[in-house]
């Protein structure tokens, strides 16, 4: 399944030529794909037929209202991480009470606001909050569905500033205290215990550690019932991994039937919280070569996209395809470091590739759909790029390119 490809010697998505999307909606911008987001979300749920399940796509991966949409139009639910992310998810038309609510720091106003739209549960991520979340509850006069994240200790052998699942990270609660958090749960008035849920880090290419998770949470889970706390539900959280460059990322319909396998004939309901493996391969950025600096010991590619606009090359190192939307012969192969025109040394979106190119020319980077435009930033007050989304021989625009009156909203002059 790709959502882009060559055809008549340019790079497409789906029945849309690259080139026709940069000639009507400039450059850079993100190119999205409906079909394939719908496709990679429909692998979880279709293999999770016959299984009381909820699929909650997380929408820091890309949280544009569209993308949103899509989805909520397949029955998704959402992982949240913010008042901002729950005020997206009902726009987009998604249901509140399908929603569950993940992070370490909300706030009591957050809490508010998803009490009184009635969401599905929040992922406690501390004794703190769980405190807290039972003062808030009561002041509404409800009670709060609650999961606790526990942190299972397990290694998910992916990049340590994506590894969430280790007893150094700051998330969740150590597994070891799980039981006596759950007994404080279980004591407060105005709290009501849903189930358990984790996420032991993104881009796993092995499956193995989410395995290991699971035996651990039904460890819990049996130790839970013997205390008369019965939970309706596991969340075992996102974090498959796609192919960026030659991984062998694992399949989804593999994977939840290993999963399955493992549950057996259980009854509890099956969450997962999926983000990257539904979104990163749906889109591109669209970008343009501006210069060529040609020295005897390194070439730059100067492009017109920059580390604000996609931040994960300079962030984590992370190595992304870069694909010329109309390839060429008539010029030479030579070394390049893909650069933007942020003034930062780590500004990169690739290094050391060998491309044909001339100034003008559009390339595509690969696999941006998901932690792309959404950790873009303003950095040197550059305007966030448009958003685009291709359905079949149709495209539309899904988020205008910021201008220079949206790059100063909301600032003042002093009065002297
Ligand atoms: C709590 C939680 N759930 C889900 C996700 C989504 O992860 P991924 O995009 O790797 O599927 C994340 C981000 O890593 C997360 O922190
Ligand atoms: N933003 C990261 C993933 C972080 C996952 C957030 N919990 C990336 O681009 O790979």
């Amino acid at each position: 399944m790709s959502a882009f490809h060559y055809q008549n010697g340019s790079l497409y998505a789906e029945s849309v030529s690259l080139s026709d999307i940069a000639a009507e909606y400039g450059s850079p911008c993100y190119v999205y794909s409906r079909n394939y987001l719908e496709q990679r979300f429909l692998e979880y749920s279709n293999a999770l037929e016959g299984q009381d399940h909820l699929v909650c796509y997380a929408v820091k991966a890309n949280s544009n209202i569209a993308v949103l949409n899509v989805l909520a139009r397949l029955g998704a639910g959402f992982d949240i991480v913010s008042v901002g992310e729950l005020e997206r998810v009902l726009a987009a038309g998604g249901k509140a009470e399908r929603v569950v609510f993940s992070g370490v720091g909300k706030t009591k106003a957050e809490m508010r606001r998803a009490l009184e739209v009635g969401i599905l549960c929040f992922n406690v991520e501390s004794e703190a909050e769980l405190e807290r979340l039972n003062e808030v509850a009561a002041e509404l006069g409800c009670r709060a569905p609650v999961s606790i994240r526990v942190n299972p200790d397990v290694d998910a052998k992916t990049h340590p500033y994506i590894s969430t699942g280790l007893r150094d990270n700051k998330f969740g609660i150590d597994i070891a205290r799980a039981p006596a958090v759950y007994q404080r749960a279980a004591s407060l008035d105005h709290l009501e215990i849903k189930g358990v849920d984790c996420h032991i880090g993104s881009q796993l290419i092995d499956t193995t550690p989410f395995l290991d998770t699971l035996e651990r949470l039904l460890q819990l889970v049996d130790e839970l019932a013997k205390q008369q706390i019965h939970l309706s539900h596991i969340d075992l959280g996102g974090g498959l991994g796609v192919r960026y460059r030659d991984e062998q990322a694992p399949n989804t319909g593999e994977y939840i039937a290993a999963i399955r396998r493992r549950l057996g004939d259980r009854q509890v309901k099956l969450m997962f919280e999926p983000g990257r493996s539904i979104a990163a391969n749906a889109g591109v950025l669209l970008t343009t070569v501006e210069f060529l600096k040609l020295n005897p010991h390194k070439n730059f590619a100067v492009i017109d996209a920059a580390m604000n606009d996609m931040l994960r090359p300079s962030l984590y190192q992370a190595w992304m395809d870069l694909l010329p939307v109309t390839p060429r012969e008539d010029v030479d192969a030579r070394l390049y470091d893909v650069v933007g025109p942020v003034c930062e040394t780590g500004d990169f979106l690739a290094k050391d590739r060998e491309l044909r190119i001339e100034s003008g020319d559009l390339l595509a980077l690969a696999s941006s759909g998901a932690y792309g435009f959404t950790m873009s930033s303003n950095y040197n007050s550059r305007g966030r790029v448009a958003e685009v989304m291709v359905d079949g021989d149709q495209h539309y625009l899904i988020r205008a390119r910021e201008t220079v009156a949206d790059l100063m909203r909301g600032e003042a002059l002093l009065p002297l």
